[in-house]
């Protein structure tokens, strides 16, 4: 005898942000979206005032095992992930090891599993040990257990175009992507750390043209033209890459891009106080490149918002800026930022917040299961969203085990408070299950 089904009901939520319906789950599927669904006997969340999105999907963060266990883990970067509204998020291989071979990709895999917060899908490195010259294990680890379609030598540019060119056209055969860390190491190198301008020469730190950055987006999108394969751009940060988006994407050509929360807000002018919690990769633009980023998220020039949570343990972040490591939190304040600066302003509206962290990553990273919307069918991915909330972040209230987070003591209009995985509860009230 098979078991009784399990079921809940979410009451009374704005789907999508529209019309307020009741969605019935029965063992982990949207079974019934309407408004006069029977609640008898049946676990009910009310979702008055709320707003039910798709979970989100994360195509880029950082949870730093193996190797880095002080600064997060599998474990603590799925929960800041189910905190911030994430079913789903794809897991860089700048770890120690690397994730360059079907075995390692294996193990972050199972990981993920184990802690069953989210679904956690290693990324592939595009090089081993991303040291820039020979193919990693492309092949296999796309047919290991963990399913590896996305691969990138993230932390790193695959500088070497022909490198990249025989990376698209490898994963090409099973519909990989490249996801390429855009930066010319002779035009930005490893210590360029501040946007190259005015404030760069006045605070004596080294510049990191976007030029740098461009150059390399403009060369990879004529290398997915040439091999008919795909590129996505990681953290675009300039509207010049824009630019180069829009017209490859006028011309057809198979190329992605994703914005991170913080460069949609911060601005290169907080460098000024010389905290290394604004330390970034790429780093902070000025105003003129972060309203362009949020044009082209509007217009779907820019198809994806990605966190790059990138948690450092206090010792490798709290130095003199220039020594300070690369990198800030994103999982638990993604929403809350991209309510503030696209929704609240008018500039998107809640079924486009859907597209550019739900849909369209879980696409790009051709993930079954997520993304795939609040319909009838549909498994049961759903973060609940308070849109008149009164947020102020606190980085000593995080779930990270890392505590860089750019957004402490800002204060924000929207909050996460339940995030659903295949119809289990991993938060509730904003809080862990
Ligand atoms: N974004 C960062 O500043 N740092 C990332 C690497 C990266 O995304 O390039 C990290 O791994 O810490
Ligand atoms: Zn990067
Ligand atoms: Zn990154």
């Amino acid at each position: 005898m098979s078991a009784a089904p399990t079921r809940l009901v979410i009451r009374g939520a704005s789907v999508l942000g529209e019309a307020t319906a009741d969605l019935l789950v029965v063992d982990g599927v949207i079974a019934e979206v309407g408004s006069s669904v029977d609640t008898t006997g049946v676990e009910v969340h009310d979702a008055d005032g709320l707003v039910a999105l798709p979970g989100l999907v994360d195509l880029h963060t950082h949870l730093r095992e193996p190797g880095r266990e002080d600064a997060e883990t599998v474990v603590t970067g799925s929960r800041a992930a189910a905190v911030g509204g994430f079913t789903a998020v794809l897991a860089m291989a700048n770890t120690s090891p690397v994730t360059d071979t079907a075995e390692a990709a294996e193990r972050v895999h199972d990981l993920g599993v184990a802690a069953g917060l989210v679904d956690v899908h290693p990324v592939g490195a595009v090089t081993k040990g991303l040291a820039g010259e020979e193919l990693a294990e492309l092949g296999l680890m796309h047919r290991s257990r963990a399913r590896v379609r996305v691969f990138s030598d993230d932390g790193k540019c695959v500088a070497d175009p022909r490198v990249m060119r025989r990376a698209l056209e490898y994963v090409k055969a099973f519909g990989g992507v490249i996801s390429q860390h855009s930066q010319d190491p002779s035009l930005a190198g490893p210590t360029s750390c501040c946007h190259e301008g005015e404030l760069s020469g006045r605070l004596g730190l080294p510049g990191w043209p976007g030029v740098a950055e461009e150059v390399i987006v403009a060369r990879d999108v004529m290398l997915a033209r040439h091999t008919g394969s795909r590129v996505h751009v990681a953290h675009a940060s300039t509207a010049g890459t824009v630019e180069v988006l829009r017209w490859a994407k006028s011309q057809g050509i198979a190329v992605t891009a994703e914005v991170t929360p913080h460069h949609l807000l911060l601005t290169t002018d907080l460098l000024a106080g010389y905290d290394p919690t604004f330390k970034v990769n790429p780093p902070l633009r000025p105003q003129e490149d972060v309203l362009a980023l949020r044009e082209a998220l509007a217009d779907g020039t820019i198809d994806a918002v990605a966190t790059d949570h990138a948690p450092h343990a206090r010792h490798d972040k709290e130095h003199a800026f220039v020594d300070a490591a690369f990198g800030m939190l994103g999982l638990e304040t993604a929403l809350p930022v991209v309510a503030h600066v696209m929704v609240e302003s008018g500039q998107m509206g809640w079924a486009d917040v859907a597209r550019v962290m739900s849909t369209t990553p879980a696409a790009i990273a051709g993930l079954e299961g997520q993304g795939r919307g609040l319909g009838v069918g549909a498994p049961a991915n759903i973060v609940l969203v308070d849109p008149a909330a009164d947020l102020t972040v606190d980085r000593d209230a995080s779930v990270s085990l890392s505590r860089n987070n750019p957004w402490h003591g800002r204060t924000f209009g929207a909050a996460v408070r339940a995030t659903f995985l295949r119809g289990r509860a991993t938060v509730l009230d904003g809080a862990l299950v």
